[in-house]
């Protein structure tokens, strides 16, 4: 990042901005928010009220120019290998284009829509005779979290014919052992969704579900019918004993967190229908165009990125908040977290060399008018310097007085956060000084829909894939995780055979402690 012109320039202007009060902006310029926003149909991006000037902004612009990042959306686009460390395309944009499907995936949605159907028009049956009421997926990280994010957000508008839908996804089992005791096995479904279909997490629940409804039937058959796995990997979905018309497919070309696009999706597709989950594609896929084909100055998912540039390699902030005005987006902060931490939190290059600047920020998030009464204070008052995005939806979802007051109120605390982080407010004493000048974009869409998820997540994915670029670092591998998963293996074995071999101090003494412990009841 650091050997392109631009930036120098940039360290330049970043050194002045550092100097200024974000509030002096507003002031300076009557015209900042027409200069400082972009707009596509059904959303609005304002980033006025970040600290950055016009000359700033041609700098950054100037950056992505002379990085290729018109170059590199084409190798995304054009489906090229640039998963280099896995030899692989990064094909999320593909799962798409309704309009111009590949073979596989087309043959994959009709027998997903054959599926849904056949549940949806309880077709299919349990051991019992009985039609399936609830669907409980078992999967983790992007075969999870994406899924419960959208069907938590979208469950109002569920449809009357389908399933209540569920999700487990630790290992330590405690959720599936709460969520069994509230289910009826002759009328439970279970959807076990892995990419690799080898992790221990799912594979072990899906093991703790096949012997709770084995506790119910001895018919072999009936069992196999509570039972659809969703993988890239089939031979492992046969040897588990899933039925081939129980197996949902997609490819190594899509990342586990890019996956709710691909028949990971399917529990999004139970409970809005194929046309609902067909909607949710079709709003990613307005936002590919957007990315794809919009000049950078006027591409949200460009603008977006390179103002995270500003803000972390310029402005030194490396804490993002993520702050949705709306209950039903609770899994939101969750699903950002992975995909933008586990994507972009890397510190070598695509060649391998180590980087001499800071990538990924750390991301949290909550709701915003639960978060106001929580964290807010660190950032109205604390010593961290931090970036937030607000996301807030314009309409209500109906028009009773109470509704349409409790939108309001939403909406006023949402600005009022914004606007009291960006001017701060001096106090009768230190104690009640606000300093100002946290900076935040607000993303407003028009309503919260399958249509509009899908282009909010999209957006999300454009922008960590345009940060990934000026920072020249793969941002579809996740090595980082393998460390843990293959040390968690070993000490399950030492735990089972009582032995401390080559463990570190530290883990010893816990281990000893707590088999104490154990032993003691
Ligand atoms: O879908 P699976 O193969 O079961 O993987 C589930 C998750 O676990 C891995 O450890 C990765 O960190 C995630 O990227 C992945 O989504």
């Amino acid at each position: 990042m650091k050997q392109w012109p631009a930036y120098q320039a940039l360290a330049e202007y970043g050194n002045e901005a550092k100097q200024r009060h974000l509030a002096s902006l507003f002031t300076e310029n009557p015209q900042r928010f027409e200069q400082f926003h972009a707009k596509l149909p059904g959303m609005l991006f304002d980033y006025s009220k970040q600290n950055i000037s016009a000359e700033e902004r041609n700098s950054l612009l100037e950056l992505a120019e002379q990085a290729n990042l018109k170059q590199w959306i084409d190798k995304l686009f054009a489906g090229e290998k640039i998963n280099i460390t896995e030899d692989r395309a990064a094909g999320h944009v593909f799962l798409r284009d309704l309009t111009n499907p590949k073979a596989e995936v087309k043959a994959e949605w009709q027998k997903m829509e054959t599926l849904v159907k056949r549940i949806h028009s309880h077709q299919l049956r349990g051991f019992s005779g009985k039609p399936f009421t609830d669907v409980v997926n078992i999967g983790v990280g992007g075969s999870d979290l994406g899924p419960l994010m959208i069907t938590h957000a979208l469950d109002d508008s569920k449809l009357a014919d389908a399933p209540d839908i569920h999700f487990v996804s630790t290992l330590d089992g405690k959720q599936l052992q709460s969520l069994l005791k509230t289910l009826n096995a002759e009328t439970t479904l279970f959807v076990i969704a892995s990419k690799s279909f080898t992790t221990i997490d799912t594979l072990s629940l899906a093991r703790t579900a096949h012997e709770w409804i084995s506790s119910f039937s001895q018919s072999e058959q009936g069992i196999k019918q509570h039972f659809i796995g969703l993988s890239t990997n089939q031979a492992k979905m046969d040897e588990w004993g899933l039925l081939p018309d129980h197996q949902l497919l997609f490819w190594d070309w899509v990342g586990g967190r890019f996956s709710m696009w691909s028949t990971i999706g399917l529990t999004i597709a139970l409970q809005q229908g194929m046309s609902g989950f067909y909607a949710f594609l079709q709003g990613a896929h307005e936002m590919d165009e957007h990315f794809r084909t919009t000049p950078f100055e006027k591409n949200v998912a460009v603008l977006m990125g390179l103002i995270g540039i500003w803000n972390i390699n310029l402005l030194g902030l490396m804490g993002q908040a993520i702050l949705p005005y709306d209950s039903r987006m609770k899994y939101l902060a969750s699903y950002l977290e992975q995909l933008e931490m586990e994507s972009n939190g890397k510190h070598v290059t695509r060649d391998g060399e180590k980087v001499n600047y800071r990538t990924c920020p750390i991301l949290w998030g909550e709701v915003g008018p639960n978060a106001q009464h929580a964290f807010y204070q660190l950032m109205h008052q604390g010593t961290e310097r931090v970036m937030a995005d607000f996301i807030l939806f314009a309409k209500p979802t109906d028009q009773k007085p109470r509704t349409v007051y409790h939108h309001n109120l939403n909406i006023a605390n949402c600005l009022a956060q914004s606007r009291a982080l960006m001017i701060g407010q001096k106090g009768e004493n230190p104690h009640k000084d606000y300093p100002g000048g946290q900076v935040s974009s607000t993303i407003l869409l028009d309503t919260l829909d399958a249509r509009h998820l899908g282009m909010l997540i999209a957006l999300y994915e454009h922008k960590v894939f345009v940060q990934s670029v000026i920072w020249n670092i793969n941002p579809f591998d996740q090595w980082g995780v393998e460390l843990g998963k293959k040390i968690a293996l070993q000490i399950l074995q030492q735990i089972e055979n009582r032995d401390l071999t080559d463990l570190d101090a530290s883990t010893q003494g816990i281990l000893t402690n707590l088999w104490k412990t154990q032993n003691e009841n």
